[in-house]
């Protein structure tokens, strides 16, 4: 078989669950946590993937596992007589995935993981890159999906904003008129949404999920409305702040970018002003980046992201 051996692990259930005494409670000495989870279908899922809505054989179709505290989907892997839970980015080919037994598909388990387990199974963190607009962000991220191509992916939000030269629709931005997203915003389909400089800004749920169905780190362009609002949800990303050397580089690149006119560039520098304070907050970013020299700049959001992707690269196939 050309996969690795995924890290071991086998459940301990709730002996009190029918239909779960065949998993094996051997956990005694890791250390553990305890959440909650629940199966669910795979065509229910949000992120599923095209080879899972493959049937599986007599019983049916593959379930995939929803943990709480997980991003990736999980899958139950029998080796000899144990169950090991394993992420499915270390998962081989579709066919080599196993059924979950019946009894097990519904309703809630209480199960105790290693916390190790965990942690290799949340994958990639998603990363938040926020400043003040003209600092330099645009540009870092471009450098990035094209250095880390496969590695990285953009959640491409949606703007009431007009496009600019150049800009194209659903690969920068997802070009709407203000009807249509609040239309949307109503009915939950945003993660976040902002008002900048007298346009909505948002990031869909659906902009985040594509890039995860991929095995992407999601990488979202947000203002500072953006990091509070995220910081209120269970996405848990990296928060990078891109900051220009001052103001007045600052006004001088957004001016030498020509896309803003005089009123929205004057937008541009009240709302930095608001934003380099509030950035000061402890713990507000996990890395404040000053966008002085572009490469040095880039090295430093390197060396932040340098963990997450050795985890978005994966084991090597053996
Ligand atoms: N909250 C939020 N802010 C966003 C989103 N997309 C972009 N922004 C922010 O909106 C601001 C204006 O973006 P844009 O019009 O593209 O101008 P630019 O940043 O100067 O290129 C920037 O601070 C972006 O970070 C989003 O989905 N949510
Ligand atoms: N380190 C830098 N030195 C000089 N110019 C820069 C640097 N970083 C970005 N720029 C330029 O500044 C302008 C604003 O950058 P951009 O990436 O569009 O900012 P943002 O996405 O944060 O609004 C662009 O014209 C870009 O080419």
């Amino acid at each position: 078989m050309s996969w690795r051996r995924p890290l071991g692990c086998a459940l301990a259930t709730d002996a009190s669950i029918p239909g779960t005494e065949w998993l094996d409670p051997f956990l005694m000495d890791v250390e553990l946590c305890r959440c909650q989870f629940e199966f669910l279908p795979a065509q229910q899922g949000a992120t599923q993937h095209s080879s899972q809505r493959q049937s599986h054989g007599p019983r049916g179709k593959a379930f995939r596992l929803q943990l709480p505290l997980c991003k990736n989907e999980v899958y139950f892997l029998p080796l000899g007589t144990f169950y090991h839970l394993v992420p499915s980015t270390l998962f081989p080919e579709p066919a080599e995935r196993t059924l979950i037994p019946k009894a097990c598909r519904k309703g809630q388990f209480s199960c105790h993981f290693p916390v190790g387990l965990i942690k290799a199974m949340q994958g990639p963190r998603p990363v938040v890159l926020s400043g003040p607009s003209g600092a330099g962000k645009s540009t870092l991220l471009k450098k990035l999906l094209k250095d880390y191509e496969n590695i990285f992916g953009f959640s491409v939000s949606h703007t009431t904003r007009q496009p600019r030269p150049g800009e194209v629709n659903g690969k920068d931005y997802h070009f709407v008129t203000r009807e249509d997203m609040l239309k949307d915003v109503n009915a939950g389909e945003f993660i976040e949404h902002a008002e900048f400089s007298g346009n909505m800004y948002g990031t869909s749920k659906a902009a985040v999920q594509a890039v995860q169905a991929q095995n992407q780190i999601c990488v979202l362009d947000v203002d500072m409305q953006g990091v509070k609002n995220i910081k209120k949800t269970d996405l848990n990303p990296i928060y990078i702040s891109i900051q220009p050397p001052s103001l007045e580089v600052l006004e001088k690149r957004l001016r030498e970018r020509q896309t803003e006119t005089e009123e929205s560039l004057q937008k541009r520098l009240k709302a930095a002003r608001v934003d380099l304070e509030l950035s000061k907050e402890p713990g507000l970013f996990n890395l404040i980046i000053i966008n002085d020299n572009l490469e040095v700049a880039y090295l430093k959001l390197k060396e932040i992201l340098a963990e997450e992707i050795k985890k978005a690269q994966g084991p090597k196939k053996s």
